[in-house]
């Protein structure tokens, strides 16, 4: 059974009512316990002599609990079979409620927060030796140890806290190639980097399994995330290691995860574990980060350490909080804080960053739009060259959203098709964020279609606000025909 703690960072009323999968909505029973009023509390639930719980009963600090009138108008149900199959037993407990999504969000961010942990601990192994830990896929883009680990890892949690029945996932990685022979080395590392995982779960607030997992349990979590996807029901959409690049070069990228819903991005969750809290490091290479990272004491509260974003549709509310560093407790809020747009809205004072890599986005033709629009480009590592921020991964989309760049533009070659996981977590945690995320044609992107962005016109524009963001557009429009795009 899961732990569970309510998720924080809400201003939206809300009644609380969790213990372990068992969700307390039911409205018959309202204990004299819970607390009224626009504050910070911390609520302690109370049980039934019957109820066996096992933690975590009580509410983070930064919940707002309000009256039932409220909370009718302003809260629904996210539904689980599993959550509605037990709730017949808990007569008498307690009645509570929570915004739509947030359990799956709470669950989301726990279960990013350990695949930084694991990622991190697997960049480390190849920085300090390349270990052979890097593969080749078909299409010759480097996969390591950490994908299929993380793929697995959130794969077994998402299944494990909403059951398996109700999870389907689209992921990046494909359990075939894990599973040739050539491939039975990898496997084993495979499996022991998910168990060493999944060990931690408690100190993330998560149940991990009863025993070590085996290599056929590992192999069925990955294979689980075979979804299509499509525009109706529900699916996760996950990237186990978004930038690959830029993680066997030790550098930035992201695990990022987004939950689907009728063809919509309903929640994102961004884990980004090169990206410190602090702005700064942003524009330094990530081996000179590490360099000062281990010069400079680690402070209590990790503000130089990455970072995960998150973001529930239609909150208004972005949120960015601290990985976990050493062998601490993940407590929320973890000292999570709102994250919002830059506020910059004229080109000229506007930084714009895009994919490192010219053959993932043209380089020349970004460079004549950021010319035309009179756009600021950064000094980097100490280059005198005026040029974009180039990042690699969504590390891009976290930038707009806590306001550290204004645009991100991305235009494929042609015939290239954009993966709903390279993009569905960032595009709702930028729009929560206060920005605009559409295609060059100023449509929003659709996550309805399969595992492709279809229909996409020309590349993908990112921006503060909607007036940079029209001026993009425009500048796209008057340059395209004269580009070799
Ligand atoms: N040819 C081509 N054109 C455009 N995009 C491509 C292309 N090939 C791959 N991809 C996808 O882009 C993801 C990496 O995008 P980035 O913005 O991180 O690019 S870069 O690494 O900074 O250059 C990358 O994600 P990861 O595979 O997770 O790294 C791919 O999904
Ligand atoms: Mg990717």
């Amino acid at each position: 059974m899961p732990l569970y703690t309510p998720t924080l960072g809400t201003k939206s009323p809300v009644l609380l009512g969790h213990c372990g999968r068992r969700r307390y909505c039911s409205n018959r029973f309202l204990t004299p316990n819970y607390v009224v009023g626009f504050q910070s509390v911390s609520l302690l639930f109370s049980l039934q002599p019957t109820t066996t719980i096992t933690r975590q009963n009580t509410a983070p600090r930064h919940m707002n609990i309000v009256s039932l009138s409220k909370f009718n108008r302003n809260c629904s149900f996210s539904s689980s079979s599993i959550m509605e199959d037990q709730e017949e037993n808990m007569g008498g407990f307690v009645g509570f409620m929570e915004p739509k999504y947030s359990r799956e969000l709470d669950v989301a961010v726990r279960a990013v927060q350990m695949a930084c942990f694991l990622c991190q601990k697997v960049q480390e192994s190849l920085i300090s030796k390349s270990n052979g830990q890097v593969q080749s896929k078909d299409d010759n883009s480097p996969v390591t140890v950490a994908d299929w680990s993380v793929q697995a890892t959130v794969s077994w949690l998402l299944s494990e806290s909403f059951g398996s029945k109700n999870v389907s996932i689209v992921a990046e990685e494909d359990v075939q190639s894990l599973c040739k022979v050539e491939s039975a080395g990898l496997l084993e590392v495979v499996v022991k980097t998910v168990n060493d995982c999944l060990a931690e779960a408690p100190r993330f607030g998560l149940q991990g399994p009863q025993m070590a997992l085996g290599t056929s349990e590992v192999l069925a979590a990955i294979g689980r995330c075979n979804s299509n996807g499509g525009p109706i029901g529900r699916f996760w959409a996950l990237d186990p290691v978004d930038g690959t690049l830029g993680f066997v070069r030790g550098d930035q990228y992201a695990v990022a995860l987004a939950l689907i819903e009728d063809g919509e991005p309903v929640l994102g969750v961004l884990g980004c574990p090169n990206y410190p809290m602090r702005k700064e490091w942003l524009s330094y290479q990530h081996r000179y980060h590490r360099i000062i990272s281990k010069l400079t004491p680690t402070t209590s509260e990790s503000w130089d350490k990455g970072c995960v974003m998150y973001a529930r549709r239609g909150s208004g509310e972005a949120w960015m909080q601290p990985l976990l560093q050493g062998q601490k407790k993940l407590v929320w809020p973890n000292s999570a804080r709102p994250i919002q747009v830059s506020a910059i809205e004229n080109p000229a004072l506007a930084t714009f960053c895009e994919p490192v890599e010219k053959s993932n986005s043209s380089h020349s033709f970004t460079a004549g739009l950021a010319h035309s629009v009179g756009l600021r480009t950064a000094y980097k590592n100490f280059d005198c060259r005026k040029q974009p921020l180039r990042v690699y991964s969504m590390v891009k989309y976290a930038a707009i959203a806590r306001g550290d760049a204004e645009i991100f533009m991305k235009f494929a070659r042609a015939g290239y098709k954009e993966k709903i996981w390279d993009h569905a977590a960032g595009v709702v945690i930028i729009q929560e964020a206060g920005g605009v995320v559409t295609d060059a044609g100023g449509r929003q992107l659709d996550f309805s279609k399969g595992i492709y962005l279809e229909g996409l016109d020309r590349g993908v524009i990112a921006c503060a606000g909607a007036k940079l963001h029209e001026k993009i557009i425009g500048a796209v429009d008057a340059s395209w025909n004269s580009s070799s795009l």
